[in-house]
């Protein structure tokens, strides 16, 4: 019998990666399977490819804006065959930096499908028809999300798009619906809405990003709608004919009164699923939750002993950064510091142009808490910064304890709003009361700078 390895980590996306190579940087040898693009979503369909789109598009819009400054460039051409091919290469090479790095003396890469045969055995399916059996002492599932298609009479035999086609699209859809105004909805429905596209963004609820404070809500739909984006909200999809790319029909209901929506491409930007099907945890028991992800505890270990789940497939819907956070958690396994994921306070940012973002609790979950909080605001048009780039809409918000003045909660919808959330984050670790950010020497002029004004007392707008 073949000795076991230390561990086998099975997804080599953005969790699986990390802890292999943190776990090599500590000493530990393993393997990591991986069957379908190393790097998973982050790299290849997902972070990387989705900041160049909205790039571009915020290029497209500012040489269409730069006459205000004085900058006559005319209207923005848009060869989109010609940007996801530079998506492309960058990706490629971005993955070929990262294969460079890997560090093959402890941690062997194999390409194929994996899935648990035992507790402590994996078998690989290789490319070339064998299969290859491993024995090892921890397994650590990281094998992440696919698209979930919701179950609309006539919309997978519509061939809809994911972000996983999006990037081989090789001209500007001219009608786009977009299903579901999640963040990504969002982002995307903006970038295609700059790029040339006439773009529906369509979702049952009542409002875009309904996890965030109804303000926050009506200020993203109101740059969205500024933008050019169609808003259908409160809507229905009660079919879809036809064929995405060649022209689509959907048949909508939005309260009592039904309608048709004609649409070249139709995009799902919503739910995913996790990726737990067909690697064995049947065969070995572990546990799924409701909505399919592996149950973990605060250790991100499984109900099997010796299998571990860290990433999307543990907790989804998950940022890359909690992600890369859970790789962390696991090396605690091979005696780093304890860490746990219990806790844990993530920034969300949606990668709208400006963008927002947020840490902490809104003013809507510390309310329903029963919290007793301050609720600070600024608007964008208070700021320079703001003026100087010409992105005067938007708001800064603080969410502050009654008592002591901690912050609780920031979000902001303007100009650098992911670097300013992270500012914040880092007073909110520290446990800094507002009043220090209210008197710190920020730089002027950046958007961070008006912290200053938005945690001065004079500023609260709500007790
Ligand atoms: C469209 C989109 C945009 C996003 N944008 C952002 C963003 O801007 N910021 C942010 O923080 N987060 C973003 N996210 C979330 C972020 O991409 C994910 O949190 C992150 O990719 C999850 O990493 P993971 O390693 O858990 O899973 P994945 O990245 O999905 O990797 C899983 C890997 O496992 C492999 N695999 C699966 N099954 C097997 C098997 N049986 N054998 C071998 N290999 C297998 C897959 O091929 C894949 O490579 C976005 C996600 C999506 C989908």
């Amino acid at each position: 019998m073949l000795p076991p390895v230390e561990f086998v980590v099975l997804g080599g996306g953005l969790a699986g990666r990390r802890l292999a190579c943190d776990l090599a940087r500590l000493g530990q040898q393993g393997i990591l399977i991986e069957y379908h693009a190393f790097g998973g979503a982050t790299l290849n369909v997902a972070c990387l490819p989705d900041a160049m789109l909205v790039r571009a598009a915020r290029i497209a819009r500012q040489i269409r804006r730069g006459e205000g400054c004085g900058v006559g460039l005319g209207d923005a051409s848009v060869d989109l065959g010609r940007l996801f091919a530079a998506v492309g290469a960058t990706v490629s090479a971005a993955r070929s930096h990262d294969l460079a790095l890997w560090p093959a003396d402890r941690v062997e890469l194999v390409i194929g499908q994996g899935r648990l045969i035992a507790p402590d055995r994996v078998e690989v399916a290789l490319a070339d028809g064998t299969f290859r059996r491993i024995r090892t002492r921890r397994v650590f599932i990281a094998t992440g999300t696919t698209v979930a298609t919701p179950d609309i009479p006539g919309l997978s035999g519509a061939c809809p798009l994911t972000p996983r086609e999006l990037f081989r699209l090789t001209r500007v859809p001219p009608q786009l619906v977009i299903l579901g105004a999640s963040f990504g909805g969002m982002a995307y429905a903006q970038a295609f809405a700059a790029l040339g596209a006439e773009v529906t963004l369509l979702d049952e609820h009542e409002r875009v990003a309904r996890f965030e404070d109804t303000v926050f809500s009506d200020a993203l739909a109101q740059q969205l709608r500024h933008e050019g984006v169609r808003l259908l909200t409160s809507t229905r999809v009660g079919g879809v004919s036809g064929l995405s790319g060649e022209g689509v029909t959907l048949s909508l209901e939005q309260g009592r009164q039904q309608f048709e929506l004609d649409a070249s491409d139709i995009l799902l930007a919503g739910a995913r699923q996790p990726l737990t099907r067909n690697i064995g945890l049947e065969a070995v028991g572990v546990r799924l939750d409701a909505h399919g992800c592996i149950v973990v505890d605060e250790t991100l270990k499984s109900s099997v002993d010796g299998i571990y789940a860290l990433g999307d497939v543990a907790a989804y819907p998950t940022p890359g950064h909690a992600v890369s956070d859970d790789a962390r958690v696991a090396l605690s396994l091979y005696g780093a510091p304890l860490r746990t994921t219990a806790g844990r306070v993530l920034p969300r940012i949606a990668f709208v142009d400006p963008e927002y973002a947020r840490i902490g609790l809104s003013e809507a979950e510390a309310r329903q808490a029963g919290v007793a909080v301050r609720v600070c605001r600024l608007p964008m048009h208070a700021v320079t910064r703001a003026w100087s780039e010409g992105e005067l809409g938007g708001l800064m918000q603080a969410v502050l304890a009654e008592d002591d003045g901690r912050i609780l909660g920031f979000a902001m919808l303007g100009i650098g709003a992911g670097d300013v959330t992270s500012a914040v984050q880092v007073a909110m670790h520290a446990g800094l009361p507002a009043a220090v950010l209210a008197e710190l020497p920020l730089a002027h002029p950046t958007a961070a700078e008006a912290l200053n004004v938005l945690f001065a007392s004079g500023s609260w707008v709500r007790g």
